[in-house]
């Protein structure tokens, strides 16, 4: 099963990461990088300046979601759970939670809420999305598990699409979650333990 080879947000290893917060503010993204101008942490905010300039003339990111309140984690979450247990019934709460985390994060650990994330894809010159496999957003089933970064069974324009973003958002120092191709962090915990950082920079916003 994928879930085996990938480190999962639901994994005790991330929960033990330290955080000393910087103190950071939320910040509001400029217009070019996110039309709905979605607040994220200055430093998340600078990085994905950065990755914009990376990218080849003619296209952009385009931000749809950065710091997200506890309350909205916690729906989602409740939301994805009670879908999971209705296609597996009889699934035990440990086995639930791991696979909840392949599409929404345990809330003590939700880089959202901590303001170190976004979910993005990328666009042309005139702003329409580009090709990048699925929706944004959807899940391993909605998607049959194309949804991961890495999976096959998308096309040759999705796979450089996503490449792209790679180089773009990976070289500007932001990580992947390898279930989710539009989901980046800078700064939370799953980023600590994926760069070998021995703290994350930014914990959960009330
Ligand atoms: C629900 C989805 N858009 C999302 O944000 N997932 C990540 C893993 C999260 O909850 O942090």
């Amino acid at each position: 099963m994928l879930t085996d080879t990938v480190l999962l947000l639901s994994d005790p290893c991330v929960a033990a990461v330290p955080v000393l917060d910087s103190g950071e503010p939320l910040v509001r993204l400029p217009r070019y990088l996110s039309p709905g101008r979605v607040p994220v942490r200055r430093g998340l905010a600078d990085r994905l300046a950065r990755a914009a300039d990376r990218l080849p003339a003619g296209i952009g990111l385009r931000v749809v979601e950065g710091h997200r309140s506890a309350a909205d984690q916690e729906a989602i979450v409740a939301s994805y759970s009670a879908e999971l247990r209705t296609l597996h019934p009889g699934i035990d709460d440990a086995s639930l939670r791991v696979l909840t985390s392949r599409f929404v994060s345990p809330l003590e650990v939700a880089p959202h809420v901590a303001g170190a994330a976004v979910d993005l894809t990328l666009v042309d010159a005139c702003g329409e999305d580009l090709d990048l496999g699925t929706p944004i957003d959807a899940t391993p089933e909605q998607s049959d598990g194309r949804c991961w970064t890495a999976a096959d069974g998308i096309g040759a324009d999705a796979r450089a699409h996503r490449d792209l973003m790679a180089h773009a958002l990976g070289g500007a120092g932001l990580v992947n979650y390898p279930t989710e191709w539009w989901h980046w962090s800078y700064g939370d915990r799953y980023w600590a333990l994926s760069t070998g950082a021995d703290h994350a920079l930014y914990g959960p916003l009330r």
